[in-house]
């Protein structure tokens, strides 16, 4: 049944009709009447249909081929609104990166809003193109062109066409951000090239101290709403991290779960494949906001540190000419192998990066935090300090809860000894839990962890016991 919105829209499209068919014969036959007379068609209406409608088209006049911004996000934005009640005609399709369907309406459908406790309507249709007598080209004619026409009260419009409309667009566009496949660069030369980033890691199946773990996912999550603090500071949007550990205690993983928590892309940057400060700023500057930027090993990618020494060994070079020489020779290895620099990375990090819109991690890892040049990790840089440690008990406890389903046994005070004495990594424990978890039995599961871990202590002091004979002997032969 019409509703009497629509009642009323018929109404006013016959007595707009009328009206021009007056005016047409005032203009025709009654000329020198009172002006205002002509203006009826225009008022009349407005007094019977009191709505104000503004299409928006699929595809706008200038671009034909590119669907609008702002109906896509419209279209976001109605699918996610749950006014399908008396909506009878939907169309269903799968949300990428997600099993579930997202349903919108069908073409010539209508939904309700509400915003501020007054209604708005989003009807849809669609333009049927007149087909083309006879295509010679085989490429495929658009004919339909679909819009949405936002409908309001006139007396609501000062509301709708400021605050609700731009909340629809802006949840239209997080929407589309949200539901998009996310991306894993990697810069081979000058150029980024993606891949779709699918990894299962999430910060619960990461092992490591729960309050810990709290503390980053809380940092992230403040970081990722805090746009209007950031700009009313007048920083820029972004924040530092620097996780550090051995290797196989989860620093990449961290860096997934991250990425899923979040919903950013990656862009695993290779310094070492990066020619110079340039081609890294190039880099740098093509990375979009939302998004991890990650230097793995940071310590391997460039002698960063060997660049300040160098600098440092130039004053008191140039008193003798061999020192001259071997600096000379040095210089050139360097800039044989990669003419990225410190400067050029603190450069990065401090300016343009910051001038460059937001919304963006930059996270460095290392295996040894005690290599790395403190004006690379200092706070304002690296905002954020993560060690990703051997695997203790409390590591352990999450392990155990996602390979077993385990939350406590008799011979968790054993394992949490052992951990205590060896430096088994996260990773390893994860292995050993693994390899019997399909046989469904945790003793068993346990058992084995039990005496991987009471191997690895013997191993451990054994080799303790080598080294320890072999300084002696060093010793000796020293004497
Ligand atoms: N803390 C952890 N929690 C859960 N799984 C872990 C953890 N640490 C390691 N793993 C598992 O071990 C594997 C290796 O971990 P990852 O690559 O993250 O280590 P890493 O710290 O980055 O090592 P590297 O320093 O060698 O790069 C992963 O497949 C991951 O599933
Ligand atoms: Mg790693």
């Amino acid at each position: 049944m019409a509703s009497a919105r629509e009642r009323l829209a018929q109404l006013a499209s016959i007595t707009t009709s009328l009206m021009v068919a007056w005016a047409m014969f005032q203009r025709s036959f009654l000329h020198g009447l009172p002006s205002f007379i002509l203006d009826y068609p225009q008022i009349l209406p407005s007094f019977i249909y009191p709505y104000i409608e503004i299409r928006f088209n699929e595809f706008s006049a200038e671009h034909l081929v590119l669907r609008s911004e702002a109906y896509s996000a419209i279209d976001n934005y109605l699918s996610s609104i749950k006014s399908f009640m008396h909506t009878k005609r939907l169309k269903a399709d799968i949300v990428q990166n997600s099993q579930s369907l997202s349903l919108s309406m069908d073409d010539g459908e209508e939904i309700a809003d509400e915003f501020e406790g007054f209604k708005i309507w989003w009807p849809s249709g669609k333009i049927r193109n007149p087909s083309p007598p006879i295509s010679l080209s085989f490429r495929p004619t658009s004919e339909d062109k679909r819009y949405y026409k936002l409908t309001f009260h006139k007396r609501h419009r000062d509301l709708v066409l400021g605050p609700y409309l731009n909340g629809v667009l802006k949840e239209g566009k997080a929407i589309k951000l949200r539901n998009r496949s996310r991306k894993l660069y990697t810069n081979a030369g000058p150029y980024w090239s993606p891949v779709v980033f699918e990894h299962p890691a999430t910060f619960q199946t990461i092992a490591m101290n729960p309050k810990k773990k709290k503390e980053i996912i809380d940092d992230l999550i403040a970081f990722s709403k805090a746009e209007d603090f950031y700009a009313s500071v007048g920083r820029a949007w972004k924040r530092g991290y620097l996780l550090y550990g051995p290797p196989g205690t989860g620093k990449s993983t961290m860096i997934a779960a991250m990425a899923n928590l979040l919903g950013y892309d990656i862009y695993d940057l290779e310094l070492t494949a990066v020619k110079d400060n340039t081609e890294l700023r190039n880099l740098l500057i093509e990375i979009s906001s939302k998004s991890i930027i990650v230097i793995e090993d940071i310590d391997c990618s460039l002698d960063l540190t060997g660049q300040r020494r160098k600098k440092n060994e130039k004053v008191e070079a140039g008193k003798d000419s061999i020192s001259r020489q071997k600096l000379a020779k040095d210089e050139m290895d360097t800039r044989a192998s990669s003419q990225v620099t410190l400067s050029g990375l603190l450069n990065f990090i401090d300016g343009i990066w910051s001038a460059c819109g937001g919304e963006r991690l930059i996270v460095f890892t290392t295996n040894y935090v005690e290599n790395l040049d403190p004006a690379l990790i200092r706070k304002g840089r690296m905002d954020v300090h993560v060690e990703l440690p051997y695997c203790r008990f409390d590591a352990f406890k999450v392990l155990a809860k996602n390979y077993l389903n385990l939350e406590s046994h008799t011979l968790f005070p054993k394992i949490s000894v052992l951990l205590e004495e060896t430096n088994m990594t996260p990773a390893e424990v994860a292995d050993h839990l693994m390899a019997n978890a399909v046989l469904g039995d945790a003793t068993f599961s346990l058992q084995s962890l039990i005496h991987a871990l009471e191997t690895a202590k013997e191993e451990a002091r054994l080799r303790g016991a080598e080294g320890d004979q072999a300084r002696k002997i060093q010793q000796l032969v020293e004497e």
